[in-house]
């Protein structure tokens, strides 16, 4: 749908990171991937309009690039996956590791190098899944096991 034939308040955008065309409400900045098919409300409706989060991702071997800095060939199954985050996930929980020494140590993440922070990120940026599990906690929440097409990722939103 071409922009002249958008409802008004609508700009259509293509994501850098997912190479889809997301929809820009010009007054709040809020995007959204669904075609919209109603006239931009001028005011926020809802939840922040960008996050800041660290993750911890295990990749395995049907990852979209089953390669990281911790491991050159991936070849782990996605269930091997699941569970080392889950483990991961149960040591932070109980306070046996911080999040930033486990990030550190074990995600297949480049972002490993800064204790899995992402830094602050809009709606649109991210995998679709990874940014409704992270625009759904609050700060200082720890996300349940979330799949992605790279991998297995735990999320915590820092800011
Ligand atoms: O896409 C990245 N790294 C990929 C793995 C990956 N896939 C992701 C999907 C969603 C959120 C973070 C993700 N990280 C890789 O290293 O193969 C990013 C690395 C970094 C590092 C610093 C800040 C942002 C990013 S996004």
């Amino acid at each position: 749908m071409a922009d002249e034939q958008l409802p008004a308040g609508w700009e259509k955008r293509l994501s850098r990171s997912t190479g889809q065309h997301y929809y820009l409400n010009i007054y709040t900045k809020e995007s959204q991937w669904d075609v919209p098919d109603k006239p931009a409300e001028p005011v926020s409706s809802s939840g922040p309009e960008q996050v800041q989060c660290s993750h911890l991702l295990v990749k395995h071997k049907d990852s979209r690039r089953p390669s990281s800095w911790r491991e050159e060939n991936i070849i782990r199954t996605k269930e091997e996956a699941l569970e080392l985050v889950k483990s991961y996930r149960e040591q932070i929980v109980q306070g046996k590791a911080s999040f930033a020494d486990l990030a550190s140590k074990y995600s297949d993440c480049s972002s490993a190098k800064r204790g899995g922070d992402l830094g602050s990120f809009k709606k649109g940026a991210m995998q679709k899944p990874f940014e409704e599990a992270s625009f759904a906690l609050k700060v200082g929440e720890l996300s349940e096991p979330v799949f992605t097409d790279s991998g297995v990722h735990i999320i915590l939103r820092t800011v």
